[in-house]
């Protein structure tokens, strides 16, 4: 390299020092408002924001003085392009002060939004969405309750937040601009590095449409049985609110409705967890010990100090959506959630302790490359872990399911449960960022925001509001937390399919043979070789050669995940066979959005 780049080489070396301890100051402000919500955490966080990304625009600047384009060195070059691509940070500190406090307030309305005029109460009580309108959603089987919670929520946070996001979203687009971006949605998508991006997904959701479209008829099938009292639109569309889940992106709650083989065992094991005494606690040593299995670290001493791993007693406001945290120190990795014992909750445990085990395997790496290889590939490492843990097999063998797991039935009630929760959430995956990216395109404007929701919402999960909704007074994308929360949303439609590809690449490396949805790499060090080798890489190089390096495949394919429920695809076809496929495709039933 030349001469120049040595000295680049220094400047970055410095960098990488300097920069760790402004990252740390800023993750810790946004943690204290994170697990408590005051108006002065907040302001505290907002400050810090702005001194990391004062921070982030300096060293632009300077990085920008480099010709580091034409550097030799392929990995000095990418570490400069990611120093000088400042996102945010290139807004003034007037601009970058109100976009802080447009996200924070949005935040806040999400996290501290109550329901309250539940029917059959007298008393007045007013519900949090975590954890009570999200167990009406999936255990109530009352529609009128159901309407109320559903209804109810979107009311009380995203019909709060439409003009706030109108303003947030114009300054979201202003740095993209600065940046050379035609708008923030392009910028979000220039983290995968494809040119044809948007096209790849719509391919990958094409091939994946038929399997969710037999999912789709089988259960609105078993829904029209159950809720035979009401009607469902003509149209094909299924009522959101009847699907166990307040946003209908898992249907898991209705898998025992569904199961195929009802006389046989299902894959929920709550009451076995709650039977042998697990508390949240338990739940984490069961993730943290699978990950060690595959040779992984176990969590650090302050990460079981420091964490937040059940909702506070002592009346904190917090932010209960799960997450987990690296505070780029190399020492310093935890994790916030509201836990509950329950199945739901070991899975989503194994997903937010897969990014603690990203963090921690790639922390030696330049602060740039700590990242995922691409945003889907850090969503990945939890689930695809979940994906042998869910197995009958497994489960029988850490005691939480009965003897017998070796039964073609309970395989496919497995497969079933699965689909409730993967296949469902694949059309979902996909339509957010759909419907972000053309807000931030300005496809559609301010007066539009919900009809174009909805558009995307009928279109792609084939359901309809329960109720009518307004084109332009409510902002039903608002009551979904990403949305408020800026966090994009279409790395879970890209680690949907990815992790199946990694399942089948550790299930090949561990030699097992036979069907890929009964594959569990536990203890396999071939396996967790594999994995490891790929999430040490961070982002230190294009992601496509760090799948190839794992997969041998350069490219995301769907097809790992059809094969993986092929065995549940086939029943479906033959249960379907009187079924009417799909729904109206155009949009949402005439009436329901005015
Ligand atoms: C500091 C920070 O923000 N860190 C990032 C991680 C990082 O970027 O390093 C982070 O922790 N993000 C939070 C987010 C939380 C969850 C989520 O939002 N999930 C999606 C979709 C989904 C649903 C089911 C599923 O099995 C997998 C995904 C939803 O619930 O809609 C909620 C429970 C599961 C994951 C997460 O962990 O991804
Ligand atoms: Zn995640």
């Amino acid at each position: 390299q030349s001469d120049d780049e040595e000295a680049a080489q220094i400047w970055v070396d410095q960098y990488n020092q300097d920069v760790q301890g402004v990252y740390f100051d800023y993750v810790s402000a946004d943690w204290t408002y994170n697990t408590n919500i005051t108006d002065h955490n907040s302001q505290l966080a907002n400050e810090k924001a702005a001194e990391s990304a004062a921070f982030d625009n300096q060293k632009a600047i300077e990085a920008n003085n480099w010709d580091w384009p034409n550097f030799q060195n392929e990995s000095l070059k990418r570490e400069f392009s990611k120093i000088a691509d400042m996102g945010y940070a290139a807004l003034s500190d007037e601009d970058f002060n109100n976009m802080t406090k447009l996200n924070s307030n949005m935040t806040t309305i999400y996290s501290t939004a109550t329901v309250c005029n539940k029917p059959g109460d007298t008393n007045g009580t007013c519900y949090p969405l975590d954890p009570d309108l999200e167990e009406v959603m999936s255990s109530s089987r009352d529609w009128d309750e159901l309407v109320w919670a559903w209804e109810g929520w979107r009311n009380e946070s995203g019909r709060k937040m439409p003009d706030t996001y109108e303003q947030f979203a114009e300054l979201l687009n202003k740095a993209a601009v600065i940046n050379g971006y035609a708008d923030n949605g392009e910028y979000w998508r220039s983290w995968y590095e494809s040119a044809d991006f948007r096209q790849i997904c719509e391919n990958l959701w094409l091939e994946l449409k038929p399997l969710y479209q037999q999912l789709h008829a089988y259960v609105r099938s078993k829904l029209r049985d159950i809720y035979s009292g009401h009607t469902f639109p003509g149209t094909g569309h299924i009522p959101a609110h009847i699907l166990g889940n307040m946003w209908a992106q898992s249907w898991l709650a209705l898998e025992q409705e569904m199961r195929p083989y009802p006389n046989k065992t299902g894959l929920d094991v709550t009451d076995e967890l709650i039977k042998q005494g697990y508390n949240n606690t338990g739940l984490f040593l069961l993730a943290e010990d699978f990950f060690v299995s595959l040779g992984m670290d176990p969590m650090v001493d302050n990460f079981w100090e420091n964490s937040m791993i059940e909702k506070p007693t002592d009346g904190r406001e917090v932010v209960c959506h799960a997450s987990a945290w690296d505070f780029y120190n190399g020492i310093d990795f935890r994790i916030k959630q509201c836990t509950r014992v329950n199945t739901e909750w070991l899975i989503t445990t194994h997903h937010e302790m897969g990014h603690i085990e990203y963090f921690m395997e790639y922390k030696h790496q330049p602060v740039q490359f700590r990242d995922g290889a691409n945003p889907g590939f850090h969503e990945a490492i939890g689930d695809v872990i979940a994906l042998s843990v869910s197995t009958p097999n497994h489960m029988e063998s850490i005691g939480l399911l009965p003897e017998g797991a070796d039964d073609p039935e309970v395989d496919m009630n497995f497969l079933m449960s699965e689909a409730l929760k993967k296949i469902a959430f694949i059309p979902f995956g996909y339509l957010i960022d759909q419907w972000r990216w053309d807000l931030f395109g300005e496809e559609f404007d301010r007066n539009n925001y919900n009809g174009a929701w909805w558009d995307v919402r009928c279109r792609y999960q084939g359901i309809s509001p329960p109720v009518t909704r307004s084109a332009s007074g409510d902002f039903d994308a608002g009551a979904k937390y990403h949305v408020p929360a800026n966090t994009p949303y279409i790395r879970y439609f890209v680690s949907y399919v990815l992790q199946y590809q990694f399942h089948k690449a550790m299930c090949d490396a561990a030699n097992y043979v036979g069907p890929y949805h009964r594959c569990d790499v536990y203890k396999s060090n071939e396996a967790g070789d594999l994995l490891r080798a790929m999430m040490e890489t961070g982002a230190s190089r294009p992601w496509p050669e760090i799948l190839e390096q794992m997969t041998g495949s350069r490219n995301m394919t769907a097809q790992p995940l059809i094969d993986y429920f092929q065995p549940l695809m086939d029943w479906l076809i033959e249960e379907n066979a009187d079924e009417t496929l799909g729904w109206d495709e155009t949009g949402c039933p005439v009436g329901s959005i005015v």
